[in-house]
Order: structure tokens, then C-alpha cells, then sequence
């Protein structure tokens, strides 16, 4: 919650993130807080880009809201600019040979004067990328040449005015158009921030955080984009050499003719792909290259055939195998991967109702009097928030504060004591709860209201029960669910009791409205578990290598400072849906062996990442201030399994990158295959037990425990190190060590 400070909190820098932009979205918290933003982005690494020249690394933004409404095949940001030397996708160069052109005069004639009306359209934009200049290219420079030939994408727009979705207008701004929807954006709006205009203009084929579709969601499309730049590469090639116009003219034709059908292969409508831009570029590119740019063009026409054969093939539905699988990004298609929108853009249900329980004549009259009698008498600790100018007072174990104001931590006198443990007695459970805090809110008049929002500060307990005593005058609470379809209220009478709990708080606010029939007193008690411990709580969903680590204190334990809770996970799929996370701030997410593990396994790795990266929106979607932690998967002692752990690791840190709020507890420190160090002991014969492959033993499950520790109270940079340095530590650099962790220390 916004406004709610313990002393003992730190403020804590994030690791290994890059700077957002955008704020995330802030749920009216507390009232009075204010401060909303409606902009809620997705960090995408697609593809993730540093450009050396520019030293600057750029990130292309999801827009979590706008669904996916079609697999279009992306553009990765690697074919957006030029020069790009930390591309995530290599083409095959193998296959990249030089190929044989011919040109047919009457294409070029005709896709002369489609070029120039194309230039009208993207008028205003630099001349570097006007399609008139195509046909004087300067052939020294052959990669500029093609790049210049863009859709308006990655154009500084200068022009007319231009609205960012933000809503902002002005003119001191630098704007970048989607080279699909055309929408100008403020580069600060898609993080682009800190990109120059000269930079800007590099970018190709620009996509907006809306347009933009995750690779990741498409796996068809990184063998798309891999063969494309080939082409690319290979076109480039061509215009080194020289040849006669007749040949160039054939080759043209053929390549047209090739490219043609590569297109209605992409747009077969059973593969649910639309034909890419870059496709559509590529084919104007054939078009509308210029006669003097061919000469020489008599060899390896049969390459680029092949070339186009196998951009073909990479299209047509995979079987299970994975022939065009670059090694960093592309997994195994499946034949049960959804081509339909993730079930996190659906709405989320409210699972719960506002309030568990109300109950009235709990508070005797006679303690009401004596309660009655403290407030009048505490009057000093009283101080007043908000607009309504009611007036609290706090009794707690630690200090809190509250819309903006700040309470020592005190000790409940005996008459608050004593009202607690009747109220306790309200709710059946087995274990009674913790409740050591009680805020008491004094609403003097009918004038005295409090607006609607959640008890959702960080520092509540997340399975802490409120519950809230009324005396004096009856007001009413009125509820409000999160898409406002429901609506309720309830009449809080003299001497009743109201209990909720922290978990309604994410799908309900509340409110006391103002009363103008109401000239009498309410003093209000509301009781809660608070404590700065809950800033680090934690869930945990995991497998059976997590089943021992608890929480708590003494060895392979998070300690005192990290509260939570483990649930068993056993698969990607069986993680559960958000609403039943609960109001975690840290959640960890260590399963996936089990489901990459052929024995069992029906799902190819593409549909379990697409699964586990869903789930992970979701999460935070419902919960924007939890944090995520995907823990990467151990190795094992089988080692076919092992190369399957090492792919799907990388997927996990692709979806890490890419996900707000979502990072990568990187467990490279257990090396590339489970040593007996950390796996299972035979105690009996005193020897590993070499027969389990997959379990840690006592040292490995304390050595887990460090690393989510540590992930939680942030106490490395695993997750910056990771991904993008393959320093110590880095799983990457443990699996071409084979495994052997000589030198490595735990953190
Ligand atoms: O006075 C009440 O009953 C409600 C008070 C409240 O919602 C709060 O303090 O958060
Ligand atoms: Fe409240």
C-alpha cells in the first residue's frame, strides 16, 4: 500500500532491472492516496537489443491489456536496426550464399511507380527512408540501402500533431509511429527513452507496445525472422555483384515468384499467421531493386531456392521434431500450443465476497461504556486524516503509518486487550488469529466519512483476518468490487463486529460514506496483523526439491524475515489461478522438471513456457505489487533431461526478462548436472543415492533455500547477472564448465 511506512523498512533498489518508464498501475490503496495511473506495460524481450554503437539497450514493451488478436509473426528488434551485432537470432549463415538475380523491366517499372506512391504516404520522414532515393542506392553501403527501405515504423515524426496513447500532446517530445497502426508514440511512452532521433530513425519496421506480439507466443515466427535476415543478407550480397540486365531481370522474376509463395504459406489461414510486414517489405525490396544495383548475377540462384525452401518448410506445421530450432530461442512446436488469447487477458472473477461475517451484540454495554470512556480519554492521541476529518488513533506492536500519517507503536491498553478477545471469539478456527494492531478511527458527525479504498498495506499480514468493531452511531460500509458490476452495503450498528480479511482486499474496496442524517458519534476498532516482517512475505509454489524448505528459522529455512507459505506445484500446469495466490508480495515459482521430463511429458517446452509466462501475467495482474521469482530447474543426474533443463532455463530467463515485476532465482551454483554433493544421501550404505535422480539432498536443499533467500531479501544480483553477463555464477557458465563447480562459492 502506498502510504504505509514501518520504521524498520529499507527502501531497496531493484536488481538488475532495467529503468521503467511507465509506472505501473497503483490501486486506490489507502484513501487519500490519489495518485492512479492507467498505462500497464509488459517488458518484452523481443527481442531484447543492445546496440554497440549507441551503447544503450533498448526493450520493446507489451501492453498487457491489448490481446494478442492474431499471431503476426514479430518484428524482433534484431531486423528493427541495423548494425545489430547482439542480435538473439543468427541467421543461417551456412546456407547464405551469394544468388543469381534477373530482372524483368516491367516489374520495375511497375513497382517504380508503386514506390513512389509509397513515398507520398511517408512523406515528412527523413529522405534516408524515402523510396525515391532507392533508385540511386549507393551500392558501397548495401545494408543501409535495404534498411532505408522501411515502412514508416522507427520515422521521428515531425508533422502534424500527435497524440500519444498516453493522451499527451506537445511538440518539445520526440515521437516514434508504428509502423502497423501508425500511432505516434512519445519514445518515453514505449521506453524508448534515451534513444536519440538519429536512433529512432534506425528502427525499422517499429512496432508499438499494441501491435507488438511476443515471439514467445508465436514460436513459428523466430525461424521466420531467421530466415528472413538471411535473405536479407543474401539480397545484400547480390547487390555486390554485377551482371546484365537480362539475368538480373529472370532472377527477379524467380525470386518473386518465390517470395509469393513463401506469402501464402505465411498467410495459410490454418496456421492463424498473418503476413508480417517484413514479408511484405521483403517483397517490395525484390521489386523494386534498381537495374544498375544487378550486374553479375549468374551464381547461386539454387541457394536462394533453397533458402526460400527451407523459409517455407519453417512455416508449414512442425512435426514434433525441431529442425529449425535456433539454439537461444526457439523450442519445440507442439501441436497443442493454444493459437487463442492467454486466460490472462480474460477479466479476473471476484472470488470472494466483501466481508466473511457480521455480527451484532458482541460488545456488552458495559464494555462499550468503558471503551466509550478511553476514547474520550485518549483524546491527545487522536489525529485527524483525510478530507473527512476523521480522526484515528493506533495501538500496535510496531509503528504505522497511515494515509499519511505517522503512529508510534504502543502497546494495547487493558480495555482494548479485553475487546479483542471478545471479538476473537467471533470466528470459529482452529488456531485463533494474530491480531496485534488496532486502528480506532473516531467519526465525530455524519460529515466524517472515509472513501473508498483497500486495507492493502504491504505490512498486513496477507492471511491476516480485520476485523471492525462499531459503537455509537450506525453507519453504513458500502463495497465495490474491481470492475464495479457489484455493489453492496452494510449497516454497521452499535456495539456489532464486521470481519473481513486482507485477501477481499484485492477484489473489493470499501468505504464509510458520509451520513447527513447522522449527527452522532461512531468510534470505529479495527484490528489487524501487522508487522514489517510482511514486506518480505513469501509463497512459495514448488515441486518436491521445495518441499523442504520451510519457514522460520534453523537450517534450509528462509528465517524469521521472510514469512510465507509453501504450497505444493508438481507441474507448470497445476500452478494455480491468481486468485488463489493471496496477497503475497514475493512469490516463488520452482516446478517445471516434472513437466519437461519426457517420462510424463505431453507438452513440447514452447507450450509450458507460453503456460508459466501466462500465469505469471496473471499474477500480476491481479496482484501489480507482487514480485515473482521463477526459480530456474536443477539439473539432474540424467543428462538428456539435463539439456532439456538448460533450454527451458533459458525460455524461464526469456519470460523474466520480459514480464514486469517477474525475476529469475538462478540456481547455476548446483553446475550442469546434480553432483552427490547436493544430491540425495543413501544413509544406510553412507553413499549417494545415485538411483533418485532428481532430489537434493541436505546440502542442496540448504543451498536452494540460499539462493531464494537471497532472491527475496535481495541480497545478490542473480537475476541481473544471469541474463546479461555470463559471469560467475550464470548457469550458462556453469553448464560449459560441464557441471564442475570448482571455485564456486554460495553467496
Ligand atoms: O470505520 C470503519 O468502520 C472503517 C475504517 C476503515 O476502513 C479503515 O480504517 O481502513
Ligand atoms: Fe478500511
Amino acid at each position: 500500500m502506498t502510504d504505509v511506512d514501518v520504521k524498520t523498512t529499507k527502501k531497496r533498489g531493484a536488481v538488475g532491472r532495467p529503468k521503467k518508464v511507465v509506472k505501473s498501475p497503483k490501486k486506490n490503496s489507502r484513501p487519500d492516496s490519489g495518485d492512479t495511473c492507467n498505462v500497464d506495460f509488459d517488458y518484452c524481450p523481443c527481442k531484447s537489443y543492445i546496440d554497440e554503437e549507441l551503447s544503450v539497450e533498448c526493450r520493446v514493451l507489451v501492453r498487457r491489456e491489448s490481446p494478442p488478436v492474431s499471431l503476426v509473426p514479430p518484428q524482433p528488434p534484431s531486423l528493427m536496426m541495423s548494425n545489430n551485432r547482439n542480435s538473439p537470432i543468427t541467421p543461417n549463415q551456412s546456407t547464405t550464399k551469394k544468388l543469381v538475380l534477373k530482372l524483368d523491366p516491367s516489374i520495375l517499372k511497375n513497382n517504380q511507380s508503386e514506390a513512389e506512391e509509397q513515398d507520398s504516404l511517408y512523406s515528412g520522414n527523413n529522405s534516408s527512408s524515402s523510396l525515391l532515393d532507392v533508385t540511386t542506392p549507393d551500392t558501397e553501403k548495401p545494408d543501409e540501402f535495404f534498411d532505408s527501405l522501411s515502412s514508416p515504423g522507427g520515422k521521428v515524426s515531425k508533422k502534424t500533431k500527435k497524440i500519444c496513447p498516453c493522451g499527451k500532446s506537445d511538440t518539445k517530445s520526440t515521437y516514434i509511429i508504428c509502423a502497423k497502426c501508425k500511432q505516434n508514440w512519445h519514445n518515453r511512452c514505449c521506453n524508448l527513452t534515451g534513444l536519440t532521433q538519429m536512433a529512432i530513425k534506425k528502427l525499422e519496421f517499429w512496432q508499438c507496445p499494441r501491435c507488438y506480439i511476443c515471439p514467445l507466443l508465436s514460436h513459428q515466427s523466430s525461424n521466420l525472422h531467421a530466415d528472413i535476415k538471411s535473405i536479407k543478407l543474401q539480397m545484400n550480397s547480390v547487390l555486390e555483384t554485377t551482371k546484365t540486365n537480362e539475368d538480373i531481370s529472370n532472377d527477379i522474376s524467380i525470386l518473386k515468384a518465390q517470395v509469393a509463395e513463401l506469402v501464402k504459406v505465411t498467410s495459410d489461414k490454418e496456421m492463424n499467421v498473418e503476413l508480417s510486414p517484413t514479408l511484405n517489405e521483403a517483397i517490395k525490396k525484390v521489386s523494386i531493386f534498381p537495374l544498375e544495383s544487378f550486374s553479375n548475377l549468374d551464381k547461386n540462384m539454387t541457394d536462394i531456392k533453397e533458402q526460400i525452401t527451407t523459409l517455407q518448410s519453417s512455416l508449414v506445421k512442425q512435426p514434433s521434431g525441431n529442425a529449425h530450432r535456433s539454439p537461444s530461442r526457439n523450442y519445440p512446436s507442439d501441436p497443442f500450443t493454444p493459437n487463442t488469447r492467454s486466460s490472462h487477458f480474460e477479466e479476473t472473477k471476484t472470488p470472494c465476497e466483501p466481508f466473511i461475517k457480521y455480527q451484532t451484540d458482541v460488545v456488552s454495554p458495559e464494555l462499550k461504556e468503558r471503551l466509550s470512556q478511553h476514547v474520550t480519554e485518549s483524546e491527545r492521541r487522536f489525529k485527524a486524516v483525510g478530507e473527512g476529518s476523521r480522526e484515528v488513533a493506533y495501538y500496535g506492536e510496531y509503528d504505522y503509518t497511515y494515509s499519511g500519517v505517522k503512529h508510534e507503536k504502543l502497546a494495547m491498553p487493558d480495555v482494548i486487550k479485553e475487546l479483542l478477545n471478545v471479538v476473537m471469539t467471533c470466528e470459529e478456527c482452529d488456531t485463533p488469529p494474530v491480531l496485534n494492531s488496532c486502528l480506532i478511527t473516531k467519526y465525530s458527525s455524519g460529515n466524517n466519512h472515509i472513501p473508498f479504498h483497500r486495507d492493502d498495506e504491504p505490512v498486513i499480514d496477507p492471511e491476516s483476518r480485520i476485523f471492525t468493531v462499531s459503537i455509537g452511531a450506525s453507519r453504513s460500509m458500502s463495497f465495490v468490487n474491481n470492475d464495479k458490476s457489484q455493489k453492496k452495503e452494510i449497516l454497521l450498528e452499535d456495539r456489532s463486529v464486521l470481519i473481513s480479511s486482507r485477501y477481499a482486499q484485492d477484489f473489493w474496496k470499501h468505504s464509510i460514506p458520509s451520513d447527513d442524517l447522522s449527527n452522532d458519534m461512531r468510534v470505529s476498532f479495527t484490528f489487524r496483523n501487522i508487522s514489517p516482517h510482511f514486506l518480505n512475505s513469501t509463497k512459495i509454489l514448488g515441486d518436491s526439491n521445495s518441499a523442504n524448505i520451510r519457514f522460520g528459522t534453523g537450517s534450509g529455512n528462509l528465517g524469521a524475515w521472510v514469512p510465507g507459505k509453501r504450497e505444493k506445484v508438481g507441474h507448470i500446469e497445476a500452478l494455480p489461478d491468481a486468485t488463489e495466490i493471496g496477497p503475497y508480495r514475493n512469490l516463488i515459482l520452482h516446478t517445471g522438471i516434472n513437466s519437461i521430463n519426457t517420462n510424463f511429458r505431453k507438452r513440447s517446452q514452447s507450450y509450458l513456457l507460453h503456460v508459466l509466462e501466462s500465469k505469471c501475467q496473471e499474477y500480476v495482474k491481479v496482484y501489480p505489487k507482487l514480485k515473482i521469482y521463477i526459480s530456474t530447474l536443477l539439473p539432474t543426474r540424467i543428462s538428456y533431461l539435463n539439456r532439456e533443463v538448460e533450454m527451458f532455463n533459458r525460455g524461464i530467463l526469456d519470460i523474466c526478462y520480459k514480464l514486469k515485476n517477474t525475476h529469475v532465482i538462478d540456481n547455476s551454483i548446483f553446475g550442469g548436472i546434480l553432483s552427490d554433493e547436493y544430491g540425495r544421501w543413501n544413509v544406510r550404505e553412507q553413499r549417494p543415492l545415485t538411483s533418485d535422480a532428481l532430489h537434493l539432498g541436505k546440502k542442496g536443499i540448504r543451498m536452494l533455500a540460499v539462493n531464494f533467500k537471497s532472491a527475496v531479501l535481495h541480497k545478490n544480483k542473480s537475476q541481473s547477472r544471469a541474463r546479461f553477463n555470463v559471469g560467475r555464477g550464470s548457469y550458462r557458465d556453469a553448464l560449459e564448465r560441464g557441471g564442475h563447480r570448482d571455485g564456486y562459492q554460495s553467496s
